[in-house]
């Protein structure tokens, strides 16, 4: 389901303008994350969305219907909200906790008991082990999972999550993380997710909105605004390592070119083929394929133009990794600094040469996130 925010306001009869005239579409089916300083009005924004908070201008829209129009239980209750510290009940079980939702929705107990096992499993708790332990019997990351289990046990399209990991230590927020991702992976719900750290936007949202004192700064998808921050402010919130992490996310499928020299083995190729090859394309080297196209190596220039004619050309092929079109451009580069050649190749499942990817083309990355040096 889209939400869209339309001139939203939320001015507080003290004068703070917790929201400021928002317009934001959020997308069906995608993970939107809102980011921005302390008080940008990250919060206010989630509430309004599932009217735990009113608004004082404009208007939500849910595929088009105003939020007006629609009863505000029935809403509360066709969204999931899952926040900081998850806010389970203490005196129930982990059962009962991510049972209140569909128990108001008056499923009968037998969907209930399927729903929630197989929640538990979604999330990575075992149903037997801890279905019945109370929140005190677990663990921060537990209750976390916990916490998203009963966000989605209604299997409601909209799930809004405020710093769902802030409270959680590193190395268990990366792993709520990748289940997180996993999860929208199979479900595809509409999810609005409120961060104030970068690495956890840029992680897992598909779009990003950046707020400042209650106004949008720049909303668009993540790559792009990794690619392309609109200004300061937002250069600022990206940190400087933001060129790294624009290779991290781009794939190799977007730069490399088609365009390479390659020479196919055979048995009478000689080195004064290769060379004669070398000259009449201008290259200092060419790539190596077998009789299927199989990428085998490469051969250099310099390198061969020393040796002697009677050499097995076989033995001369020099070893270089390879990158698939999927691989990320950080990979690449990381080949390319250890191998200590400007290029590499990409090859398909299959190992055939696609295409070759260059570090002048990976320049054109830099030379669009603005840095003025690596
Ligand atoms: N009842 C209220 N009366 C007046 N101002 C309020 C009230 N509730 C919130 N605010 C203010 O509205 C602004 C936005 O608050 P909100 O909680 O949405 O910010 P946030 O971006 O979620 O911040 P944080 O990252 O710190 O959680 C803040 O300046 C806050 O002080």
């Amino acid at each position: 389901m889209a939400i869209e925010l339309i001139d939203l306001k939320k001015y507080y009869p003290d004068g703070t303008k917790a929201v400021d005239g928002l317009n934001l579409t959020i997308e069906n089916n995608k993970l939107t994350i809102l980011i921005g300083p302390s008080g940008c009005g990250k919060t206010t924004t989630l509430k309004m969305i599932n009217r735990l908070i009113e608004r004082t201008g404009e208007d939500i829209r849910f595929d088009g219907t105003s939020i007006d129009e629609i009863d505000p239980i029935q809403l509360r209750r066709s969204i999931g909200y899952v926040i900081q510290d998850v806010g389970l009940f203490p005196h129930m079980t982990v059962f009962e906790n991510i049972a209140v939702v569909p128990r108001l929705l008056k499923w009968d107990e037998e969907k209930i008991r399927k729903r929630v096992n197989e929640l538990l499993e979604l999330v990575n708790l075992d149903p037997e082990i801890y279905r019945d332990r109370y929140p005190a019997q677990l663990s921060g990351g537990q209750k976390q999972r916990v916490g998203i289990a009963r966000g989605l046990a209604a299997d409601p399209d909209i799930l809004l999550m405020d710093e769902p990991f802030g409270a959680i230590d590193p190395i268990n927020r990366e792993k709520l993380q990748d289940a997180l991702l996993e999860i929208q992976d199979q479900l595809k719900k509409t999810i609005v997710f409120v961060t104030h750290d970068i690495r956890e936007a840029i992680k897992l949202g598909d779009k990003i909105a950046i707020l400042n004192q209650g106004k949008l700064v720049q909303y668009d998808d993540t790559e792009e605004i990794l690619r392309n921050p609109k200004n300061e402010f937002v250069e600022e919130l990206l940190g400087s390592d933001r060129v790294l992490r624009s290779l991290e996310i781009t794939e190799v499928r977007e730069y490399y070119k088609k365009d390479f020299n390659v020479i196919e083995l055979s048995d009478n190729l000689k080195i004064k083929d290769v060379l004669e090859e070398m000259n009449k394309k201008n290259a200092t080297y060419l790539f190596v394929v077998d009789k299927k196209g199989r990428f085998l190596g490469y051969v250099s220039k310099k390198f061969i133009e020393k040796v002697k004619e009677d050499r097995d050309l076989r033995k001369l092929i020099k070893q270089i990794e390879t990158v698939r079109p999927s691989s990320n451009l950080l990979e690449a580069m990381s080949i390319m600094m250890s191998s200590g050649l400007s290029v590499v190749p990409v090859v398909n499942d299959k190992v055939q040469i696609l295409g070759v990817l260059r570090l002048r083309d990976l320049l054109d990355v830099f030379e669009s996130t603005g840095e003025d040096s690596i």
